[in-house]
C-alpha cells in the first residue's frame, strides 16, 4: 500500500527570532501553513511582515528558532547540514527578483550549472527542453545581456527546473519586469502546476501575480492572518489595502 500522500510543505508553530536581547526581532511568531502537492500558492502581506522569512526556512535555507517544517516528507530540523544540502539540490528549486543568471554563461550553460555543480554533466537535450518549455529553444547561445528581462527570468526558471523538483520557491519573481514580461513568467508557473504537478510557493506584493496562484496565504505581523481560494486580483487588492491599513 502506498503511503497517503502529505502536503508537499508543512509549517507547524514555526517561530523565528533574529537578533537578541533588546535586538530582537520575532519574524515569525507561530506559522502554520500546509502547501499541497500540485498546487501554486501565493503568500502576501504588508512589507516587514515575515514573507521572505517564510520562504527562507520553507526551502531550508534558514532553519527556524522553534517549530516544526516538513519538506517532501522530511523534518528537516533531523537533517544535517549535508543531507539538507542535498535536499534542496535535488527536490527544490528557486527563483528570485533577481534572475542571478551568471553573465559570461550563454543561456544552456546557465541552465545546466546547479547539474555541474552537483558534480554531474547534464544533457544537452535535457537543458534545451527546459528552455523549449519556457518558450526560449531559440535563444540558447544568448548571454543574459542578449536578452530581455522576462526571458533572463524564463532562462531562470528553466534553470529551477533542470533537476525536476517537485517544490518551486518564487521571491518577487516578476518584481523586476513589466506587466506582460510578468504575466508570460506567471503562466509559465501555472502551466507547470497543471501539466507537472508541480508545486509552487510564490512572494509577491502584486494582487494580479496572486491571481495565477490557487491560494494566497496573507501574513501580518508574523503570522498568517487568513487565506483566499481562487483569488481575483480584485480581492486581493481589497484584502491587501486591509492589511496595510494603519491599525
Ligand atoms: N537577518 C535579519 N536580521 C534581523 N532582522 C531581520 C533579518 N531578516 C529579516 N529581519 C526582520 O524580520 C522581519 C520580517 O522580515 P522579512 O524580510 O521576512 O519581511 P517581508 O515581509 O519579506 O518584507 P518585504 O516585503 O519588505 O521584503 C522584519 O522586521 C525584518 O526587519
Amino acid at each position: 500500500m502506498s503511503a497517503p500522500e502529505g502536503p508537499a510543505v508543512s509549517l507547524r508553530a514555526v517561530r523565528k527570532v533574529y537578533g537578541t536581547g533588546s535586538a530582537e526581532v520575532a519574524a515569525l511568531r507561530s506559522v502554520d501553513a500546509d502547501f499541497g502537492r500540485g498546487t501554486f500558492t501565493a503568500v502576501m502581506g504588508p512589507s516587514g511582515s515575515g514573507k521572505s522569512t517564510l520562504l527562507q526556512i520553507a526551502a531550508g535555507l534558514d532553519r527556524p528558532t522553534a517549530g516544526e517544517v516538513l519538506l517532501a516528507g522530511h523534518d528537516l530540523a533531523k537533517l544535517s547540514e549535508t543531507k539538507l544540502t542535498l535536499l534542496r539540490r535535488d527536490r527544490i528549486g528557486f527563483v528570485f527578483q533577481a534572475f542571478n543568471l551568471l553573465p559570461s554563461l550563454t543561456a544552456e550553460l546557465n541552465v545546466g550549472l546547479p547539474l555541474r555543480l552537483a558534480g554531474r554533466k547534464p544533457k544537452r537535450k535535457a537543458v534545451l527542453e527546459a528552455l523549449g518549455a519556457v518558450g526560449l529553444a531559440d535563444r540558447a547561445g544568448h548571454r543574459p545581456a542578449q536578452l530581455s528581462g522576462g526571458q533572463q527570468q524564463r532562462v531562470a526558471i528553466a534553470r529551477a527546473l533542470i533537476a525536476r523538483p517537485e517544490v518551486v520557491f518564487a521571491d518577487e519573481p516578476t518584481g523586476a519586469l513589466d506587466s506582460a514580461s510578468g504575466r508570460q513568467v506567471l503562466g509559465i508557473l501555472r502551466d507547470l502546476v497543471d501539466r507537472e504537478r508541480l508545486t509552487v510557493i510564490m512572494v509577491t506584493h502584486d494582487p494580479l501575480a496572486a491571481s495565477f496562484s490557487d491560494r494566497v496565504v496573507f501574513l501580518a505581523d508574523g503570522q498568517v492572518t487568513g487565506e483566499l481560494t481562487e483569488p481575483t486580483a480584485e480581492a486581493v487588492a481589497a484584502r491587501m489595502t486591509r492589511l496595510e491599513a494603519p491599525s
